[in-house]
């Protein structure tokens, strides 16, 4: 019987517990998918891993453990209280007498543990952070020989997070021992009380010792108590960071009455739009484009003067703060994000690879791609003779975030997702790490081909794309400081020749040499 109870009681809280912490973890995991950019620029990766693992599973222990041993606690509690009450209410009375302090303290315990659990929950996040980041960045780490300086970092915080458990452990040890006294006083009380009964007369021996002995049934829940409370105030901290998560604003929402926008013609107009990362300076004021379908648009300017912004708010990684921006005349505030972002290709030069085949990180969320769609798509951006060289060609594994592949083979991959999306608005980055001059011709080809028949916005480091652009658009601080074609705006005698004199020119002659003396770097 009692093997039967112990199975149902372990399976439910089990299975309790599980559904719990499933249904936290996928709707944490869902939010982080749909917060926009803004929010990630805040929020540290290793502290929401931290908030998607260690509070989750806080809460699952409570939920597994404290929530049934509470039930126990209180009918255990109540129980033994109505016997005492039924075999003697006067010392059943003065037994109560520690009651109202093992009350206060617990109040004041459990305050300071949740405060001390938070604590303990944002250390762990800033350790988990530090590891994250020397993991991600092992190579600059190496590079720098910076090995100690990590360790003694990750170290500090390691001994942080020690002292902060150390700090709760002992608060928790102490809080037991306390209630044990509190109870091994009423207890002392009983027995001087019951003792001076027996001597008038008005108990027996008998009754005073059964009395204690079912007072002494008392021990177990007022130990597992201090227990409990601490896996509450844990599981609460916990749980309002997880809810942090859940409940954190996200800038860029989509409408409730948002509509699906169709394949684009892919007329582009920013509309006096400006933006601003946070309140102190715009970064970007009163911008005014118009991109006819298929338009290329380059956009220059000096480091930090607007170029990824204005190209971030095109798929609303980031919405204006003023002004619109329309695709076809529709303000993209009032089409889904799905269908915007599906409109609007991307082609990173430092793009994500996933841990898998050179296939399936072209066809990267395209269920439906044919190995066909996938090799024509990976002979446009100038891939498919550098896969087939591979002894797996396509099956190749790319290794974590494309680490086997060179430079400038992540980044024809990228344009070769680029090409199988198919988007009539493409966004470039057409800065390449340095490659040798065949490879810098293969880029060069990919991209011409990539940006055939779509608007596309470039952001230009080459003369050979600024020259093939419609319009180009030269940045400054924040606001567009010229425009026109390239020998209109070279006679403007203005920023686009200095640029033009300093980086495109220099660059071009360089590759020009290059191509000459028949050097080849190596592809990297
Ligand atoms: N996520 C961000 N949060 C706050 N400020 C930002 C953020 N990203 C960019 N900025 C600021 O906005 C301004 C414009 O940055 P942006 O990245 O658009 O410039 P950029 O011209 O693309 O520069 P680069 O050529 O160096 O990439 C800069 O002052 C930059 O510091």
């Amino acid at each position: 019987m009692r093997g039967f109870f112990d199975f149902a009681r372990t399976y439910t809280t089990d299975s309790l517990s599980q559904f719990v912490t499933y249904d936290f973890r996928n709707q944490i995991y869902d939010k982080l998918q749909h917060v926009s950019f803004a929010y990630h620029d805040k929020e540290h990766t290793g502290n929401l891993m931290s908030k998607a693992t260690a509070d989750v599973e806080a809460v699952r222990r409570f939920v597994n453990m404290g929530l049934v041993r509470s039930s126990e606690v209180v009918v255990r509690t109540l129980a033994v209280t109505s016997i005492l009450v039924w075999l003697n209410w006067e010392l059943a009375l003065i037994s109560l007498v520690f009651v109202p302090f093992l009350v206060m303290r617990s109040t004041m315990v459990m305050g300071r543990l949740r405060r001390m659990w938070l604590h303990v929950q944002e250390v762990n996040g800033e350790l988990v952070t530090a590891l994250q980041e020397n993991l991600v960045g092992i190579h600059v780490v190496k590079a720098f020989g910076s090995e100690d300086f990590e360790r003694r970092k990750y170290d500090k915080k390691a001994q942080e997070l020690r002292g902060e458990y150390y700090q709760s452990e002992r608060l928790q040890g102490t809080n037991s021992a306390w209630m044990s006294l509190y109870f091994t006083f009423a207890l002392g009380l009983i027995v001087w009380y019951g003792g001076w009964e027996i001597i008038r007369g008005d108990l027996t021996a008998g009754q005073l010792t059964m009395f204690v002995l079912y007072l002494n049934q008392l021990t177990f829940p007022i130990r597992s108590a201090a227990q409990i409370i601490n896996s509450f105030s844990r599981a609460i901290s916990s749980g309002g960071r997880i809810f942090d998560v859940l409940d954190a604003d996200s800038p860029v929402e989509e409408k409730p009455n948002a509509r699906i926008m169709g394949r684009s013609e892919g007329l582009v107009r920013f509309e006096d739009a400006s933006f601003a990362y946070d309140s102190r300076s715009p970064s970007l004021t009163s911008v005014n484009i118009e991109a006819e379908p298929g338009e290329i648009t380059a956009i220059l300017g000096a480091p930090g003067s607007g170029k990824s912004t204005i190209v971030n708010l095109l798929p609303r990684f980031y919405d204006v703060t003023g002004g619109r921006v329309t695709i076809d005349g529709q303000d993209i505030r009032e089409v889904t994000l799905e269908s915007l972002r599906s409109n609007v290709g991307i082609v990173q030069q430092d793009i994500f690879l996933f841990d898998a085949t050179i296939r399936d990180n072209i066809a990267y969320g395209i269920s439906s791609a044919t190995e066909e769609d996938i090799i024509n798509a990976a002979k446009v951006a100038q891939l498919h003779d550098q896969i087939m060289a591979f002894a797996h060609g396509y099956d190749t594994w790319v290794g974590e975030r494309g680490s086997t592949l060179s430079g400038g083979q992540r980044q024809r991959l990228s344009i070769a997702r680029t090409v199988l999306v198919d988007p009539p608005i493409l966004i470039l980055d057409d800065s390449t790490s340095s490659v040798d001059v065949e490879t810098e011709r293969q880029i060069h080809q990919a991209m011409v081909n990539v940006m055939k028949g779509r608007t596309t916005f470039v952001i230009a480091h080459r003369l050979s794309t600024v020259r093939e652009a419609d319009q180009i658009l030269v940045l400054k601080d924040g606001t567009i400081a010229e425009r026109g074609n390239h020998h209109e705006l070279m006679a403007q005698r203005g920023i686009y020749r200095d640029i033009y004199e300093l980086q495109l020119r220099p660059q071009e002659e360089v590759l020009l040499d290059a191509s000459i003396a028949g050097g080849d770097g190596g592809d990297n």
